[in-house]
C-alpha cells in the first residue's frame, strides 16, 4: 500500500474559462480520499497550493496569457511537489487547469533524472506563444516541460529541460495545432491519437506504452491526465471538449493497466471544471479513475 499525497491546485488563469479553480474540491467532494483509503492506502491532504487572485492579461508582445501569475502558482506547487518526494510520498495533484503540469513536472525533476510521461489527454499541449492559436498556457505545458517556451515558464523551479522526448508517450489526442504537428516529428514523440486507440484498442495501446517505457530504463513515470481525454458524453465538465474522445471503460481499462504495470510514481488529473459539468459527472469520473489506478478491485 502506498503513503499519498493528495495536492489540490485551484489554478484556473491558464485559460479562459472560469470555474476550472473549483476542480480540486468537486473531487474531494467526489471522494477521492475516502476511496483511496477504502483500498488500503494512507491519504494525506495536503490542502490546496496557494493561486492568487490575479488580473487577467494580456501581454500581445509574448502571446501569453497571465504569464506572471501561471508561472508564480507553478513555482509554489514545484515546491510542494519536491517536498512531497523528499518525505517519501506519492504525489497526487488534483487541478485545475493543465498549466499546473509545469510545477508537477518541475518537481518531480529535481528527483528524478529520466522520467517518463503519460500525456493522456485529446490534446498534445505543445504550444509555444509563437504557435498558441489562444495564448492559453494550459496548452503549452509538455512544451515547457521540454525546454520550449518562455524564459519565465521553462525556468520553473530549474532549468529545463525538465524530461525527454523520448519518455514521453502521448494517448487520446485528437485536437492538434501545426506547430504542436511539427515538433512531435522533430522530436520523435511518441503519439497515439485516437486512430491508434480505435484500430489497435486501448489493451494493445497500453501494452506497447509500457513495453515502450520499459526500455528506456526510467526512474520514474509521470501519469498526466487531461480530463477532455474522455469523450465529452463522459466527462462534459471541461473547459476545451473535443468530440470522439476515449470511453470510461477504456480509461479504467488503461487505469488498472497502468496499476499492474506498477511503472506510476506520480499523477496528476486536471481540466476538471464544476460549472461545466453536470452534476459532478466528471470529477465522479476522476475518482473513479484514480481507483483504478491505485487498485481498486472488484473481486
Ligand atoms: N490542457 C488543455 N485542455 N489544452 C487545450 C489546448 C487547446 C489548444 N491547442 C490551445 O493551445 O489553445
Ligand atoms: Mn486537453
Ligand atoms: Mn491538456
Amino acid at each position: 500500500m502506498k503513503s499519498i499525497s493528495l495536492i489540490g491546485v485551484p489554478m484556473d488563469l491558464g485559460q479562459m474559462r472560469r470555474g476550472v479553480d473549483m476542480g480540486p474540491s468537486a473531487i474531494r467532494y467526489a471522494g477521492v480520499v475516502e476511496r483511496l483509503e477504502n483500498i488500503g492506502h494512507t491519504v494525506r491532504d495536503r490542502g490546496d497550493v496557494l493561486i492568487e487572485a490575479a488580473e487577467r492579461v494580456q501581454d500581445p508582445s509574448t502571446n501569453l496569457r497571465n504569464l506572471k501569475a501561471v508561472a508564480k502558482g507553478n513555482t509554489e506547487l514545484a515546491i510542494t511537489v519536491d517536498k512531497v518526494i523528499t518525505e517519501g510520498d506519492f504525489p497526487l495533484v488534483l487541478g485545475g487547469d493543465h498549466s499546473i503540469a509545469m510545477g508537477t513536472i518541475a518537481g518531480l525533476a529535481r528527483h528524478y533524472s529520466n522520467l517518463g510521461i503519460i500525456w493522456y489527454d485529446a490534446h498534445g499541449d505543445l504550444n509555444t506563444g509563437e504557435t498558441s492559436p489562444s495564448g492559453n498556457i494550459h496548452g503549452m505545458p509538455l512544451a515547457v516541460s521540454l525546454g520550449i517556451g518562455h524564459p519565465t515558464l521553462t525556468s520553473i523551479h530549474g532549468d529545463s529541460p525538465k524530461i525527454k522526448p523520448e519518455n514521453i508517450v502521448i494517448i487520446g489526442a485528437r485536437s492538434l495545432d501545426e506547430g504542436e504537428r511539427t515538433l512531435i516529428k522533430e522530436k520523435g514523440i511518441k503519439v497515439y491519437t485516437m486512430h491508434e486507440v480505435d484500430r489497435l484498442g486501448m489493451t494493445q495501446v497500453m501494452d506497447e506504452t509500457i513495453s515502450y517505457l520499459k526500455e528506456k530504463n526510467l526512474d520514474g513515470v509521470h501519469l498526466s491526465l487531461d480530463l477532455d481525454a474522455l469523450d465529452p458524453q463522459e466527462a462534459p465538465g471541461v473547459g476545451t471538449p473535443v468530440p470522439g474522445g476515449a470511453t470510461y471503460r477504456e480509461s479504467h481499462l488503461a487505469m488498472e493497466m497502468l496499476e499492474e504495470s506498477k511503472l506510476i510514481t506520480s499523477a496528476e488529473f486536471v481540466e476538471v471544471n464544476p460549472i461545466l459539468d453536470e452534476k459532478n459527472k466528471t470529477a465522479a469520473t476522476a475518482v473513479a479513475l484514480i481507483g483504478s489506478l491505485f487498485g481498486e478491485k472488484l473481486l
